[in-house]
């Protein structure tokens, strides 16, 4: 049986998650299951699947699930390091990162030194402490095997072949809710249009980040990370359908490709699995009902946050951090209907333009330019 931490079970990969392990109870066994503020769902999922341990974020929340759950002998912890101490628990071999924004750094950190497998759909962790992690992972025996779509497509293409025969990597995106539109026609979008994702049904921030194709501009980033690969040699193309999950060129013109339904549990359990293939649990791709594959370019102009994501990773150093800590903050404010769906870029581009890169990077140095790049915001918007 795999033993397995999911971080982030309430969210949309972790309850896809759980579907798998509730379909397979015999092949996994979860040790650990974490929420934010979603106690009732995680209450059940406790009860459901019996794990040594959960965490959530706030202790008023432990104290209430303590009490909820004192017939079981479930330990409930708290806060990140809850987080980091069931990551690097001893019974746990793989640990699916599945909590929203960089508040994963620390447990994927904690787990890659304590040499787990780690399922990463955390992209923002990859995008700010790629370089701290790289590190630590040539110091352990852990790997990551990536879960979200583009990247679980690249690690299947990119499986028996030598690396240096790598073209270029080509992530496609589906150009989200706003596809085709331009600047004016985005001015008074609301949340609720830009959660309304066209293909995939995921988080609210994910889904923002879609919307502002700056999820395609943090994947580019992790892209970098997880494959070695120069920014350079990172396109993005428009691809509406999500039929092929992404691309890759090799030097004597061939192109893979991983095609699939737009479902997230492929990944996951592809990643869960691994090094073994296993039976879907989703409907398998008809390729006649697709009927047509379309592609095209990238509207950078209208759509900035990726030209910004470039920038800061070409930059590199803490300035992905600053990319990140903004968009972040930015989409919360607009969730909350405090600034306009244009002024996330804005945000952005004055965060970037106002911070000073720094290239000895450490875990500390991360959280505080965080913190710091989301006090400026908040200064900004006053
Ligand atoms: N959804 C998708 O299809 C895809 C997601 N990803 C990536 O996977 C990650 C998760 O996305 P998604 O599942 O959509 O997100 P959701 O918002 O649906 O879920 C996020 C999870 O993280 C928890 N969480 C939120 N904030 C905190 C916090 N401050 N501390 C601890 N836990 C927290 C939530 O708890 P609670 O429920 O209590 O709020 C929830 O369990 C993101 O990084 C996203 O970019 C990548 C590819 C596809
Ligand atoms: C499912 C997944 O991996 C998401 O990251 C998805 O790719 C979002 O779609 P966009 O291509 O619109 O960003
Ligand atoms: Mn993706």
């Amino acid at each position: 049986m795999k033993k397995i931490c999911i971080l982030g079970s309430t969210g949309s990969i972790g309850t896809q998650a759980l579907d798998i392990i509730r379909k397979n109870k015999e092949k996994y066994k979860v040790i650990a299951l974490s929420a934010n503020n979603n106690i009732e769902l995680l209450t059940e999922q406790a009860l459901e699947f019996n794990p040594k341990f959960i965490v959530v974020t706030e202790e008023k929340n432990r104290k209430n699930l303590k009490d909820r759950l004192n017939h079981t002998n479930i330990e409930v912890l708290c806060g990140v390091e809850g987080l980091e101490m069931v990551s690097s628990h001893d019974e746990v071999e793989i640990v699916l990162t599945s909590v929203v924004g960089m508040i994963g750094l620390k447990p994927t950190i904690a787990a890659i030194r304590a040499n787990k497998t780690i399922a990463l759909a955390n992209k923002e962790t990859m995008v700010v402490g790629g370089e701290i992690i790289k590190k630590e992972l040539k110091k352990s025996k852990s790997f990551i095997i990536p879960v979200d779509s583009e990247h679980n497509a690249i690690f299947q293409c990119l499986q028996n072949n030598e690396k240096n025969t790598v073209r270029r990597i080509i992530l496609t995106a589906s150009g989200g809710p706003f596809r085709g539109k331009n600047k004016m026609e985005l001015k008074n979008v609301t949340p609720e249009m830009a959660v309304k994702h066209p293909r995939w049904n995921m988080g609210k921030k994910i889904s923002v980040d879609s919307a502002t194709l700056m999820n395609k501009a943090l994947e580019v980033i992790e892209a970098h990370w997880l494959f070695d690969i120069e920014y350079d040699k990172i396109d993005v193309v428009v691809h509406p359908q999500s039929v092929i999950h992404s691309m890759v060129e090799y030097i004597d013109g061939s192109v893979m490709a991983q095609l699939g339904v737009t479902d997230m549990k492929n990944p996951i359990k592809f990643a869960l699995d691994y090094p073994k293939r296993s039976y879907s649990v989703t409907e398998y791709l008809n390729l006649t009902k697709v009927s047509q594959l379309t592609f095209e370019e990238v509207d950078f102009e209208t759509f900035e946050c990726l030209k910004l994501g470039y920038e800061a990773g070409k930059i590199g150093g803490s300035m992905p951090t600053v990319l990140n800590a903004a968009n972040e903050e930015a989409v919360k404010l607009f969730l909350d209907g405090k600034i306009g769906f244009l002024d996330i870029p804005e945000l952005i581009k004055a965060s970037m333009k106002n911070h000073n890169v720094i290239y000895d990077l450490s875990i500390d140095k991360i959280l505080d330019i965080e913190n710091k790049t989301r006090q400026y915001i908040n200064e900004l918007i006053k």
